[in-house]
């Protein structure tokens, strides 16, 4: 047990959580239970903790224990409770029964943090078809997960209502579920359609991923003021939210970075992952989510300097898998890495596809960008040529695309020591050429 710091103006809530001996981070789990809560605006008061073998059925916590929850909250004039990880609808709607306040798990809390969040049409109906789904089993127990998202009254089973209420709600909620699943999927149509056209202009796309708060947008943002689309002078309007807050990005966003003499690619940001991602979620924001799978490359962003890195990108593959995305190449950036006194001096560190950097930093963009072109367009390629007098317009082209070294004219035809630097028309040139290489 724990005493956090009191924030009167808040709701105040009690954390529950319970330690399975099945290996998972239990202490991780709850500190991110408390920065779910404050994304929320709510204030933890108290942690309450029990071990057990597996979760109790009815209660999901012991019954003494769920006393001891009790009285803690009378005590600290608790307005909430909050589980660690996902009740049942029956386990949420006997401990509102029995401690008689609101009971928040941590799919609710992420749910509430989306809604909150969700800024375009598509995100708000995402986050709405989500709640939904979320919110039709636990009908029957109004005042229980979902009361601070207007699901229910907030106080003790409310039987009163009847069954007559509780059919029409769940015949409301079924069809609005209809009506969201519908809107959405005309939405997607236009994002495949979008992606369709930046498909058929043969430029890459990369995706940005990864674990919430990691330096995604960050990442993007400097991207656009290093190498911001040429005809764009202000880009500030182009950038996006970045943020020391959980899932600050919901909308996804794609922007195209031009690199000056390298050719150009799609770069695009879009919501964080976080253990024990509500599958609701996942399915209803999986359109936007496909930019993702729908990318040639994926930079995966990871906080370096958190402790539980590797956990954060172990949940990252898994959600990656779940998508359909486990495949696509990836370059792996270790980010925040200016915090770390071991690394802090010599950034940016590149070791083949992984780079240590700091982006919030200006720590490396450049060899970031470099690690991306590789990946996209190959390495440059270096070669001596010898062309024919009689083919004098590809002496022309070469010196266009290529880095020129070297010129001479000798008896039988020009020579070339020319680089080509990575691009798909420097690609299709190159290999024109392939048969007057002699070096
Ligand atoms: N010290 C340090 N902080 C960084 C670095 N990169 C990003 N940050 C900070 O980390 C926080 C999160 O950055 P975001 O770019 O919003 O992270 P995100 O991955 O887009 O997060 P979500 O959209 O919430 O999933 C912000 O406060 C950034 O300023 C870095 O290289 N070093
Ligand atoms: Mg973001």
């Amino acid at each position: 047990m724990r005493t956090q710091n009191m924030n009167e103006e808040k709701d105040r809530a009690i954390l529950v959580g319970l330690q399975l001996n099945d290996g998972s981070s239990f202490e991780h789990n709850l500190e991110e239970l408390e920065s779910l809560c404050q994304a929320c605006d709510i204030a933890p008061v108290f942690t309450i903790t029990q071990s057990l073998d597996a979760p109790h059925q009815a209660l999901y916590i012991g019954s003494g224990k769920v006393h001891e929850v009790k009285e803690a909250a009378a005590n600290l004039d608790a307005d909430l409770i909050i589980f660690d990880n996902a009740l049942s609808p029956s386990q949420a709607r006997n401990l509102n029964l029995e401690i008689g306040l609101p009971i928040l798990d941590r799919t609710a809390l992420i749910l509430e943090i989306f809604q909150s969040r969700a800024r375009s049409r598509e995100a708000k109906l995402q986050v709405e078809l989500a709640r939904l789904q979320y919110l039709l089993p636990r009908l029957s127990g109004m005042g229980t997960a979902m009361s601070r998202q207007g699901g229910g009254s907030g106080s003790r089973s409310n039987k009163g209502a009847g069954e007559k209420k509780l059919e029409l709600d769940r015949r409301h909620i079924s069809h609005r579920i209809t009506e969201c699943k519908k809107e959405l999927q005309t939405i997607k149509k236009q994002r495949v359609t979008q992606r369709k056209s930046r498909n058929a202009s043969q430029t890459p796309s990369v995706a940005l991923v990864g674990y919430t708060n990691a330096g995604k947008s960050t990442i993007l943002n400097a991207m656009l003021s290093h190498y911001g689309n040429d005809e764009i002078t202000d880009i500030s309007h182009k950038k996006v939210l970045q943020e020391d807050m959980l899932f600050a990005t919901l909308d996804t966003t794609v922007r195209k970075i031009t690199i000056p003499g390298k050719p150009a690619f799609y770069l695009s940001d879009t919501v964080g992952f976080i253990d024990k991602l509500p599958h609701h979620l996942i399915d209803a924001f999986r359109s936007t989510l496909e930019e993702a799978i729908g990318a040639d490359l994926l930079l995966q962003v990871v906080d370096v300097s958190d402790p539980y890195y590797r956990e954060h990108m172990r949940v990252t593959q898994d959600t990656l898998n779940d998508l359909g995305a486990g495949d696509i190449p990836m370059i792996i950036a270790y980010n925040k890495a200016d915090r770390l006194p071991q690394f802090a001096h010599d950034l940016p560190i590149v070791t083949g596809n992984h780079i240590h950097m700091a982006a919030g930093a200006d720590l490396g963009m450049d060899a970031l960008a470099d690690l991306i072109l590789s990946n996209l367009f190959g390495k440059p390629v270096t070669m001596e040529l010898l062309i024919p007098y009689s083919q004098g317009s590809l002496v022309h082209r070469i010196s266009e695309a290529g880095e020129v070294a070297k010129t001479e004219y000798q008896n039988d035809g020009t020579y070339m020591q020319v680089t080509f630097t990575p691009s798909a028309k420097d690609h299709a040139l190159m290999q024109e050429v392939a048969s007057y290489r002699i070096g």
